[in-house]
C-alpha cells in the first residue's frame, strides 16, 4: 500500500494511545506502573471515568503524560459546551464527541482558548453496514464516515475517530489538518472481540492514521509492556 501523507509533527512514541479500560484508579495506576516509559498517551473512557478516572486524568496530565478523555459527548449544545469546559480544565489533550453538527459546533466553540482538541467519532468501529442499517441509517459505513468527516472539518473540529479502514479515504478529504485517531487496532493473531473494522498497527499507520487507540491487545497481554513495545516497532517500521 502506498503510504498516505503522515503528519510529521507527532513524536512516533506518542502515536500509541493505550485505553485504560479498567474498573478502578488502583488498577489503572498498577497498569501505568507496569507500562512505564513504553506508553506516553492514555485514554480514559466510560469504565474508569465513572470510577474516579477524571481525577486521575488531571494527575496524569500533571505527571507529563498525554490524556485522551473519551466521553463521546452528545446532548443539547449548551450542555455539551459546559461539559467541554469542565474537561478542558483537566489538562487533557483530546476529548471525543459524537459527530452530530450541533454537538460538534458547541464543542469547538467551548474548547476555544484551551489546549483541548475535539475529536468527532464518525462511525463506531464495532459497526458494519448491517449494524448501521439496523439503526435506521440508509448510508453505508464508508459514506457516513466521509459525510461526517466533511461536516466535522467545516465546523473546525480538530480530529476524527474512525476505523483505519477509512483512514486513506479520510486523508484525501481532510488533508493533514485533522488528526486521524483510529481504534479497531489488532496486531496479527490477536482476538477481534467486538470490533468489526480492524487493521494491524503497521497497516493503520501506512494507511494514514496519526494515532492508534489500543485497549485489550495491550491491557490483556501476558506482558503489556512487551505488547506496547511490539506496537511501537510496527509503527516505526511503517513510518520508515
Ligand atoms: O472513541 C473511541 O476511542 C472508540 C471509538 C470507536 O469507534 N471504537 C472504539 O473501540 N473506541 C474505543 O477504543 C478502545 C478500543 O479497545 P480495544 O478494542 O480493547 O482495543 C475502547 O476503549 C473503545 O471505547
Amino acid at each position: 500500500m502506498q503510504p498516505a501523507k503522515i503528519a510529521p509533527r507527532i513524536a512516533p512514541r506518542d502515536r500509541l494511545i493505550v485505553a485504560l479500560d479498567v474498573p478502578s484508579v488502583a488498577a489503572a495506576e498498577a497498569m501505568i506502573d507496569r507500562l512505564g516509559d513504553s506508553v506516553t498517551f492514555y485514554k480514559i473512557g466510560y469504565q474508569l471515568g465513572y470510577a474516579g478516572g477524571l481525577t486521575l486524568a488531571k494527575q496524569l496530565a500533571g505527571r507529563g503524560k498525554k490524556v485522551f478523555v473519551d466521553l463521546k459527548l452528545h446532548d443539547i449544545g449548551n450542555t455539551v459546551a459546559r461539559g467541554v469546559e469542565s474537561v478542558a480544565s483537566l489538562g487533557a489533550t483530546f476529548l471525543t464527541v459524537h459527530a452530530y453538527p450541533q454537538t460538534m459546533k458547541a464543542a469547538v466553540e467551548a474548547r476555544a482558548g484551551s489546549g483541548l482538541k475535539i475529536l468527532a467519532v464518525t462511525v463506531l468501529t464495532s459497526y458494519d453496514d448491517n449494524d448501521l442499517h439496523a439503526a435506521g441509517y440508509r448510508l453505508n459505513v464508508s459514506d457516513l464516515v466521509e459525510a461526517r468527516a466533511r461536516q466535522a472539518q467545516a465546523l473546525g473540529v480538530d480530529g476524527l475517530v474512525s476505523s483505519p479502514e477509512e483512514a486513506a479515504a479520510l486523508r484525501k478529504i481532510v488533508g493533514d489538518q485533522m488528526n486521524l485517531v483510529t481504534p479497531g487496532i489488532r496486531p496479527a493473531g490477536s482476538a477481534t472481540g467486538d470490533q468489526k473494522r480492524i487493521m494491524t498497527p503497521g497497516r493503520a499507520i501506512a494507511a494514514g492514521a496519526d494515532y492508534l487507540v489500543v485497549g485489550r491487545p495491550v491491557m490483556e497481554a501476558a506482558d503489556p509492556k512487551a505488547a506496547a513495545e511490539a506496537i511501537h516497532t510496527e509503527i516505526a517500521e511503517a513510518l520508515a
